[in-house]
């Protein structure tokens, strides 16, 4: 693995390369490190939560899949876990967590009931990591949403319910944000759809939008504290012809409502490039959240790579100079493998995704003016991915402390013996 004097001359070589094509490294590095990435607790635990022990399935459309030993089996593991992570990590992190990690104690606590008390032990956590929350409300893995539909349910007490619980979830954001002072990304995802065609599509779409207007008006709830998302999807397990919050459904309720629209990278047909929707999006949306995954030929939430679909998002954004206007969270989980390892693979790619936008060498020729020609552009492109852009990743680990290389492997692999391989 490299020392860090050879990680320093390659930078300086790299970073000439870079200035030649009018790209700023210093710039990069310093914007990349800045960039938020808000990491998902649910990859700790497989998608399980702390309510009551569950075996296996999540329930409600997604699944972690693998037995690999050392699942975290409460807040104390997963804490200590996504420590472990974060302490191999560079650049400003998050923690993203759902409602239905709320630590309760011997009391079971229904959804509709929680309150920030019962997330006091995450909110401690976060200040000693420095970290923002972020939050989201669970419509999922609960026997009321064995139906397949919650906030769209038919049935008032059950949509009452869940209404309940997004209001919740909203106080529990708003607390979060003041107590933390910065905004708490509240993200709203229902499972809610049919395995087979369904009679009726327009009732529950017109009582999901009705249920979400209810849940927003509470006006106790600050949008300067509380940013509101809502995520869309094609299809998920158990929903696969019906999705009541698809793409469109939710497209347009927030743009009619003024709220964040989620786009996840696995939530599409596999060919549909969710790079390409950013600037359609971004022409009359104030903000996106984005999710990064990586549908491995379904909505797999396989852990990210740094595939093309991650590096052309944040082209994307880079391109569009759109980095103020979006908000980036992590969403895979994958029990087949070392967890802290899934966490340190995901977030690393996703960085360097965010740095390869910032290196793109495109923005500075644009400054230029530079009429091109029409066969230029591809072979720029190409050019950009041969760049050393590893060089200047290295150099950003070295500047925030953190292994390059694969050197981190070796501290995850004692974690793994020491703590990981201790739990039944
Ligand atoms: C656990 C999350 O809420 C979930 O993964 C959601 O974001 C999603 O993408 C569902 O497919
Ligand atoms: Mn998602």
């Amino acid at each position: 693995m490299p020392t860090s004097k050879q990680i320093t001359a390659a930078y300086k070589l790299a970073q000439q390369r870079y200035a030649d094509l009018g790209v700023d490294t210093e710039a990069a590095i310093a914007k990349a490190l800045a960039v938020p990435i808000s990491l998902h607790c649910w990859q700790a635990d497989d998608v399980r939560g702390l309510e009551t022990p569950k075996d296996g399935v999540a329930g409600g459309g997604i699944m972690a899949t693998g037995g690999h030993p050392g699942r975290a089996r409460n807040g104390d593991e997963m804490r200590a876990d996504i420590s472990m992570a974060l302490a191999l990590l560079p650049g400003a992190h998050r923690l993203n967590l759902h409602a239905f990690y709320a630590e309760t104690g011997d009391k079971v606590v229904e959804r509709d009931a929680i309150e920030p008390k019962h997330f006091s032990r995450w909110l401690d956590w976060a200040q000693s990591e420095d970290l923002g929350l972020d939050f989201n409300p669970t419509y999922f893995a609960h026997p009321l949403a064995n139906s397949g539909y919650t906030l769209s349910s038919a049935d008032d007490e059950i949509r009452n319910f869940w209404i309940q619980h997004g209001k919740a979830s909203r106080k529990i954001a708003q607390h979060f944000a003041k107590k933390l002072k910065s905004p708490c990304v509240n993200n709203h995802w229902v499972a809610d759809g049919a395995k087979d065609d369904p009679q009726d599509r327009f009732g529950p779409r017109q009582r999901l939008a009705a249920a979400y207007d209810e849940i927003f008006a509470d006006k106790s709830i600050s949008a300067k504290h509380c940013v509101d998302a809502v995520e869309g999807k094609l299809f998920g397990i158990g929903s696969e012809a019906y999705t009541v919050g698809s793409q469109e459904f939710y497209s347009n309720y927030a743009l009619t409502r003024d709220k964040v629209l989620c786009l996840d990278l696995g939530h599409y047909h596999p060919t549909e490039s969710v790079a390409d929707k950013v600037s359609a999006h971004l022409e009359f949306h104030k903000k996106l959240l984005l999710h990064t995954s990586r549908p491995m030929r379904w909505d797999s939430d396989h852990v990210v790579t740094l595939d093309d679909a991650v590096r052309n998002l944040f082209l994307e954004i880079a391109r569009g100079d759109a980095w103020d206007r979006i908000y980036v969270a992590l969403d895979f989980f994958d029990a087949s493998i070392n967890r802290v390892a899934a966490y340190v693979t995901g977030t690393r790619a996703t960085r360097q995704a965010i740095l390869c936008g910032l290196l793109d060498i495109f923005p500075p020729m644009a400054k230029e003016q530079r009429a091109f020609q029409p066969h230029e552009p591809l072979a720029f492109m190409e050019l950009t991915r041969a760049l050393p852009w590893g060089a200047v990743w290295d150099e950003l680990c070295r500047r925030a402390n953190v292994p390059a290389g694969a050197d981190w492997l070796d501290d995850v692999a004692a974690y793994e013996s020491q703590v990981l391989l201790n739990r039944d």
